[in-house]
């Protein structure tokens, strides 16, 4: 817009509806992607446009809200160019930019992940939806006077105008908010659309109640609300369990789960993500007593972030807890995925130290990464798990099924033990143990349990 208006007010050569300026008006209007046209207003009525000098004047009608630059917005105006549209028109200083109305939530076509709603509070009709928008959101945050919220999966926020009308709603995936919000609100808030202006308000909202469940996951850091789970890892000829991955669960007082995958990037990207693997590493060295009672050679994997593989403080936290508790190195399986391995530069010294001391490493979800082979030769691990992914194409003809194969001759030539993980049948377990695969984890030997339950199920 306002390298529309600075370009025709420069022009003082014509009137402001000579064809010079028409046809300047239609060059500005199609160099631009968001601008549907450009017309000069006099009294509330448009003379002319992009599309041409209008014999007969067109009423526009009173501006809906004046901003504070002295941009005149209105809202929702009907042309005879183009009948069944609505247009969203903002005037400053005699010129206006006529914008479809639609367009404000339309530059989020590209991001299915965000949901955006545009709701009337004049005919109660939600105007305008994009993504993966739950009409149930409306009713939720009108209950509670439009408390940004999160639902396990979206941080979701509203923003009222009472001026236009309509109410904007936002919806975000806790996990992919950060960068997305500063993008799309600087391209909104350059567009100058009103209703541009209240979804921005709305992703700011978001971006707020982010910070909120940063201080959510906080206080449940110091609460039963983080708790572990494991996951048992069977010998797949025996079926015997011979160990367990610890998995962190996170309970919200009112019984609402919320996923590792949600929070651990949120505790990733707001610094908490050393005290929750510090928390996750207190438990497992607690909860181990009784597992090793049970069995003193059983190993328990816990996952490592990115962060976790940047400094020594991991390394400082498992000398404390060899020296002070129950485990031994032998009992540890440290995770690391590509994706974290990408990320910290440093990984390669800590994971050899953790190695020196006697744990064992292995590398996680392997295959979705992006550099998979450059890892296994300039890293060592002792373990290489195959991502389920790659389990499920067992016995499927899809174009990756080969995979697998490639992947285990892989291993068993770097002299990698193997572990499967997402194993749900008989078929695929079988076609394991004939692969040569020795370990395994999925629901068809057991889900995620609780430490009680897996010290039960353990034999002497
Ligand atoms: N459909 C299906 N799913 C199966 C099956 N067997 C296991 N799973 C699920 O697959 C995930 C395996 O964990 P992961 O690859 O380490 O992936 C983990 C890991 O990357 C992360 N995570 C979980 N706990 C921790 C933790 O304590 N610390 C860190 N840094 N990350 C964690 O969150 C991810 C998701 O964890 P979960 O939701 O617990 O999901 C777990 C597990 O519950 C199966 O047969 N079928």
């Amino acid at each position: 817009m306002d390298r529309a208006v600075t370009a025709l007010q420069s022009n003082t050569n014509s009137g402001p509806c000579a064809d010079a300026k028409i046809r300047l008006m239609r060059e500005l209007a199609l160099s631009s992607r968001y601008l549907q046209g450009i017309g000069y207003v006099s009294n509330d009525y448009l003379l002319c446009s992009s599309y041409g000098f209008h014999g007969k004047e067109i009423s526009l009608g009173r501006p809906d809200h004046i901003g504070k630059n002295g941009d005149a917005v209105r809202a929702s105006v009907n042309l005879p160019m183009a009948k069944n549209k609505t247009f969203l028109l903002v005037e400053r200083k005699g010129y206006v930019v006529i914008i479809h109305r639609d367009l404000a939530i339309d530059v989020f076509l590209n991001d299915p992940d965000i949901a955006i709603g545009i709701f009337s509070t004049i005919s109660h009709n939600l105007n305008a939806r994009r993504g993966s928008f739950d009409p149930a959101w409306i009713t939720r945050l009108s209950a509670s006077r439009n408390r940004p919220f999160f639902d396990g999966q979206f941080i979701v926020a509203a923003r009222p105008s009472a001026k236009l009308g309509i109410t904007a709603y936002a919806a975000i995936p806790g996990n992919r908010l950060a960068p997305r919000v500063r993008q799309l609100t600087w391209l909104l808030g350059s567009l100058g659309a009103a209703s541009g202006l209240v979804v921005m308000g709305a992703l700011w909202y978001v971006a707020k109640q982010r910070l909120s469940v940063r201080s959510l996951l906080k206080s449940a850091l110091k609460t039963s609300e983080i708790y572990m789970v494991y996951q048992p890892v069977v010998n797949l000829s025996t079926r015997e369990w011979i160990g367990a991955e610890a998995l962190v669960r996170w309970r919200r007082p009112d019984g609402s789960d919320i996923r590792p995958d949600i929070f651990i990037p949120i505790a990733e990207e707001t610094g908490l993500i050393q005290q929750m693997t510090l928390r996750i590493m207190e438990t497992v060295a607690h909860d181990s007593v009784g597992i090793l009672k049970k069995n003193p050679r059983f190993h328990i994997g816990m996952n490592l972030s990115g962060i976790d593989l940047e400094s020594n403080t991991i390394i400082e936290t498992l000398q404390r807890l060899l020296e002070h508790g129950h485990l031994r190195a032998n009992n540890l399986l440290l995770e690391a995925t590509e994706r974290t391995l990408l990320k910290a530069h440093l990984a390669n010294q800590v994971l050899s130290d953790i190695r020196s001391m006697g744990i064992a490493v292995a590398i996680d979800d392997f295959g979705t990464g992006y550099s998979s082979l450059s890892y296994l030769t300039e890293l060592k691990f002792d373990y290489l798990k195959i991502d389920k992914s790659f389990v499920d194409t067992i016995g499927t003809n899809s174009a990756t099924s080969h995979v697998i194969f490639h992947i285990i001759k892989m291993a068993q030539s770097l002299k990698l033990s193997i572990i499967a993980e997402g194993v749900e049948s008989e078929h695929q377990a079988r076609f394991l143990e004939q692969h040569g695969v020795q370990f395994a984890q999925g629901w068809l030997f057991a889900k995620p349990m609780l430490v009680a339950d897996l010290v039960d199920h353990i034999h002497r």
